[in-house]
């Protein structure tokens, strides 16, 4: 799936107004040169796998596999007929003895491609809990948040449980899950994303989420701790990349059925052989007839399809991306349309105040210093950043603390905080209120109390939007006491910048080749929306949409008949991103998105669903191409060994006998060995995956069935050939 636009890594955010903490967006190829990549195969994985396959012969794991449990039984039953054979002295036993060990080296191979595929995500598992072994946290006594001299104390980092208040300062690392609530902090993600660039984390807007085992390289926070201990985010990497957590897909599950079904009809076939047989006198062995039911039941499908599954998986992982379940992974190569948020997912999330505007005929030292008055009490980024931005302009004025003090003796002193249902937040001080927010809340506000916006105003609020900007419109009135009395004033308008991550277009327009919509859905207001969707190339926007509207456009769209991905970052992103089919949250966005979304990006790079949705098409391909091949792989399977089984009784046979084999013995022995052999020789295949290529479905299937059909009907009848051939060179098999 690589075009060459995506092989180009894209640059780290350009502007100098944003710090480059953003999470460059990497671009990856798929079954191939993935960033973190590792070969299916390096030495290591290979001889830790190999005691895996013997362990992983303990029946109660094998019962999860339906075709490889009966080669298990069969091989068994096999030992049992060896063993009778030797003591009857029966000529034999060679052939039987070699026939048991190949079914046991089938059953060996099916758990050697399983133990492969879960191979790497151990040994990432391990690297992980190294990470936390013997961290201790600083955690404050009591709930004395906020003073810098509150008590602190040392605990070992499992202990900690969620609101527990830690302190974590530069050069330490953050012991657990939590949201800063205090401080901004440079953190070094880089043992969780492989990405060494340090990010910025802030408390009160949509980056505060903090990573249990990330470092913290500048400044001090204090970080709420969200998880209780072996619910962090690391616990759960742990078990997704080990596969402790593993739960069928209903792919899966289908396919599951189909074994089932495919094992019992065949067992029945070989059953009813036996009196069929006597009644000819043919009388089969034992260990034949597990031979011809082992070559007749789906082992190679049946041998692959964990290993399918778990390295589906690990390829979302070493894309970067944690997934909750398989079950998203595949839902994922079915999407057809992508929800985005806008701000944090498609720019970058640290919306800064760049210019104040004010309205005409307001003093600029007035209009500054109440929006800066408007923010004080504003804990988000772009309440911070208006203050910073009024400090720089001049302005100067009391601290919150003194403000509260000093209006809290006349009584009247409320802090309006932001939501993204009212749009607005500001501060009521003494006799005044001060609101700041998007123009068409403050608009209503404004109107409530008999005011309106003026025209100049309504111009700057244009102009910013049109560019793609944030406008923020201050307003006050003259006395909460008699609002009557004093008509609101709008005193101007705050210019709010964000960048648009690059290189964004370009990977929306590989997402439409592929045949998916891309909506964004913003908060803001229409005009900064449509200048953002041009920029981004997305197909279509929604603005000013409450969370409510996010989840509404979600279920519509799931309505239609479109299977809906949402990607978003904020607390209000939640709803939707739980209503989504597919909800990717961005790693640099809040705990509740991250809770809410089946996937979390760790490089929070929205146009990663391309990846994702690779992945999920390959992995249903790869499953599909393989049952393919292994249904048809059997067919050569019957033309072994059948005429082999009766050609004593009924010469005729002889004639199925199309490709000239040997000897009866060879023929069966062959067949069992070309049965375990191309297990082994389609590990690799089942751990990269079949070439995925974006065509249509239809396309797609077509041309699968006829490499894997076609191939998988021709290619034993070589094999066996060639097996056959060569045991003729050994003596006493036939
Ligand atoms: N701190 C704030 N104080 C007042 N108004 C704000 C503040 N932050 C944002 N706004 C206004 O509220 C609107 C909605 O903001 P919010 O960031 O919640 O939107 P959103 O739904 O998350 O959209 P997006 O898709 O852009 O993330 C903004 O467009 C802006 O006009
Ligand atoms: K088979
Ligand atoms: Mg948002």
């Amino acid at each position: 799936m690589t075009t060459s636009h995506d092989a180009r890594p894209l640059a780290t955010n350009p502007s100098p107004d944003v710090p480059s903490h953003a999470p460059a967006p990497r671009v990856t190829e798929l079954s191939g040169h993935a960033y973190k990549r590792r070969k299916a195969f390096n030495r290591e994985l290979v001889l830790a796998a190999i005691p895996q396959s013997f362990i992983k012969l303990d029946p109660r794991q094998m019962r999860h596999s339906p075709v490889m449990f009966t080669v298990l039984v069969g091989t068994v039953v096999s030992v049992v007929a060896c063993a009778a054979q030797i003591i009857q002295a029966s000529p034999d036993v060679v052939f039987s003895l070699v026939i048991t060990l190949w079914l046991l080296l089938t059953v060996l191979f099916a758990n050697f491609s399983e133990a492969l595929a879960e191979g790497r995500g151990k040994a990432q598992a391990d690297s992980l809990r190294a990470g936390r072994q013997g961290l201790l946290a600083r955690r404050l006594k009591g709930a004395a948040r906020g003073e810098g001299n509150a008590a602190e104390e040392s605990v070992p980092a499992p202990e900690l449980r969620k609101g527990d208040l830690v302190v974590c300062e530069a050069g330490d690392v953050v012991p657990s899950d939590g949201e800063i609530v205090e401080g901004l902090a440079m953190i070094d993600e880089s043992a969780i994303t492989g990405e060494s660039a340090p990010v910025v984390r802030e408390s009160g807007g949509d980056r505060s989420a903090v990573t249990g085992g990330t470092k913290v390289i500048s400044d001090r926070v204090v970080v709420r701790i969200t998880a209780d201990p072996g619910q962090t985010f690391i616990d759960r990497m742990i078990a997704l990349v080990e596969g402790a957590e593993r739960q069928m897909t209903p792919n899966e599950a289908a396919l599951h059925v189909l074994l089932v079904a495919l094992t019992i009809v065949f067992l029945a076939v070989t059953v009813v052989l036996v009196p069929f047989a006597n009644l000819a006198g043919a009388v089969p062995s034992p260990v034949v007839l597990v031979a011809l039911l082992v070559c007749l039941i789906p082992t190679t499908i049946g041998a692959l399809v964990p290993a399918i599954g778990i390295a589906g998986m690990d390829r979302l992982v070493q894309h970067n991306v944690l997934a909750t379940s398989g079950r998203a992974v595949e839902t994922a190569g079915d999407i057809t349309t992508l929800l985005l948020d806008k701000t944090g997912t498609i720019t970058f999330g640290n919306r800064r105040a760049v210019d104040f505007l004010p309205a005409p005929g307001v003093p600029e030292a007035e209009f500054i210093a109440a929006a800066r008055l408007a923010s004080l009490a504003d804990e988000t980024p772009e309440g911070r950043s208006i203050v910073d931005l009024a400090g720089e302009r001049g302005a100067t004025g009391p601290s919150l603390d003194e403000l509260a003090r000093s209006a809290g003796q006349q009584g009247a002193f409320a802090v309006v905080e932001f939501s993204a249902m009212t749009r607005m937040s500001g501060l009521d001080e003494g006799k005044r209120r001060y609101r700041k927010g998007a123009a068409s809340a403050v608009a209503r506000w404004v109107r409530e109390l008999g005011g309106d916006i003026p025209p100049g105003v309504r111009d700057d609020v244009d102009s910013i939007a049109s560019d793609g900007g944030t406008p923020l419109v201050v307003a006050t009135d003259d006395g909460v006491d008699q609002p009557e009395r004093h008509r609101p004033r709008v005193l101007g308008t705050v210019h709010l910048a964000d960048v648009v991550k690059p290189g964004i277009a370009d990977r929306f327009a590989a997402l439409r080749r592929m045949g998916i919509r891309t909506v964004m859905i913003t908060g803001d207001n229409r005009l900064t929306a449509a200048a953002i969707a041009k920029e981004a190339g997305v197909d279509d926007y929604l603005a000013e949409a409450t969370p409510e509207d996010k989840l509404t456009r979600i279920r519509a769209e799931q309505k239609a008949g479109q299977l809906v991905a949402m990607t978003g970052d904020g607390t209000n992103d939640a709803p939707a991103l739980a209503a989504a089919d597919v909800g990717v949250a961005m790693n640099s966005g809040t705990q509740a998105a991250k809770e809410a979304a089946n996937m979390v990006d760790l490089d929070s790079d929205p146009t990663k669903l391309i990846d994702v949705v690779a992945i999920g098409k390959q992995l249903l391909i790869t499953r599909g191409s393989l049952t393919t091949f292994s249904v048809a792989n059997d067919v050569a399977k019957y033309f072994a060994i059948i005429p082999a089984l009766f050609v004593a009784v009924f010469p005729g046979l002889s004639l199925l006998n199309v490709m000239g084999l040997t000897s009866p013995k060879s023929a069966v022995l062959a067949a069992v060995i070309f049965n375990a052999i191309i297990i082994v020789l389609l590990v690799p295949l089942a751990l990269r995956g079949v070439r995925y290529r974006p065509v249509t479905a239809q396309q797609a299937l077509r041309r699968n069935l006829l490499v894997y059909g076609v191939g998988g009907i021709v290619a034993p009848f070589i094999g066996i050939k060639i097996i056959d051939l060569l045991l003729a060179l050994v003596p006493g098999l036939h």
